[in-house]
């Protein structure tokens, strides 16, 4: 049970030890251990069908394990579901908002669900109108309003019971880039502000960079990886550079004596491994500097969470080609 507590006697917000489900003779989570800081966002990464959502239902009491120990919030969640479940929010794919109602309709009619008084509601109805920036909307049918506000509005229906930790499932899916940074704006302000905790689920590993503290990879049951995004990025092989050479006699000379793993002479790039540091890099240049050759482009590219994900979960198949760039240099000469 090394989760259950700190070094220090306490207890982290979301303590998980030994959680084990299965469904028939399919053994879903594995023995999954997890522990989650208050005020913070940890993400929960893991291809389909890896037990990710069968997590979530767990620690917000919708299923029962087969086994572990759970604690959220102080409470233990096999003795206190009820106060688990009050310090809890979840929104998703399948939200709770109602497009006949106005989203001010939406939002009041959770704050009387939740038997907030009726000058208490107006007020946390009005704060989460404009702190979601839909206080210009907020008379219009949420059926008219786009995929950003109606996402908003969802997670300001979650907020209007203060919870104190929030399940997110996939919050930007299909999402356009602006809507997606406003949203991760806002989530962010949530923990900075509120000191909400985020369980985060999401395809989008670029996401989890963004908004994680933590991160854990789950694979076919169990984890298979825990730490930072810097920390996980550590743990796969480093990046590689790429050469676009200006000409096909360039890329002829230089192909066999840079040391490239891959080579494409109808685009004329070269891709060259990479462990980090500079010595790969200085190298390269003075060879193609000494031997007159022109380079039309060239990127340094680090290992990004995609390298970590597809190297860390067996059951995906390995992805070809480059990684996406998570930091690039570019250079001409
Ligand atoms: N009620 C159920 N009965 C039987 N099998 C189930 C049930 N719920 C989930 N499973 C199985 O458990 C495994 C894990 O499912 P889960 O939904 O937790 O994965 P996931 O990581 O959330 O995947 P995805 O990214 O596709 O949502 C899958 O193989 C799924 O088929």
């Amino acid at each position: 049970m090394s989760n259950t507590y700190y070094r220090d006697g306490t207890r982290p917000f979301v303590s998980v030890s030994g959680l084990r489900k299965s469904y028939g003779a399919h053994r879903v989570l594995d023995g999954i251990d997890l522990a989650i800081p208050q005020g913070s966002v940890f993400s929960l990464l893991g291809p389909n069908g890896a037990g990710k959502t069968t997590t979530v239902q767990i620690l917000s009491t919708l299923i029962k394990p087969d086994a572990g120990e759970v604690w959220v919030a102080g409470h233990e969640l096999a003795r206190e579901p009820d106060a688990v479940r009050a310090a809890i929010g979840v929104t998703g794919q399948f939200s709770a908002v109602d497009g006949f109602l106005t989203g001010e309709e939406n939002l009041r009619l959770m704050a009387d669900l939740l038997h907030l008084g009726r000058a208490e509601g107006r007020a946390r109805v009005r704060e989460l109108l404009e702190r979601f920036d839909l206080a210009g909307a907020a008379r219009r049918p949420a059926a008219t309003y786009s995929g950003g506000m109606r996402r908003r509005l969802d997670l300001a229906m979650t907020m209007v019971g203060t919870p104190r930790l929030i399940f997110l499932d996939e919050p930007t899916t299909g999402l356009d880039p602006r809507s997606r940074r406003t949203m991760w704006e806002i989530v962010r302000e949530l923990v900075r502000r509120d000191g909400v905790t985020i369980f985060l689920t999401t395809q989008y590993l670029e996401e989890a960079d963004e908004l994680a503290d933590r991160i854990a990879l789950l694979s076919q049951g169990r984890l298979v990886a825990e730490g930072t995004p810097q920390e996980l990025k550590r743990m796969v092989p480093g990046g590689h550079i790429v050469v676009r050479f200006a000409d096909a006699d360039g890329y002829r000379r230089a192909a066999g004596h840079v040391g490239a793993s891959s080579c494409d002479e109808e685009a004329l790039t070269v891709q060259i491994p990479d462990a980090g540091g500079v010595r790969t890099l200085r190298g390269l240049l003075e060879w193609l500097d000494s031997h007159a050759v022109e380079v039309a482009e060239l990127s340094v590219h680090s290992p990004d969470l995609d390298d970590v994900f597809l190297t860390l979960t067996s059951d995906t198949p390995a992805r070809e080609g480059a990684a996406g760039p998570s930091s690039t240099q570019e250079a001409s000469r």
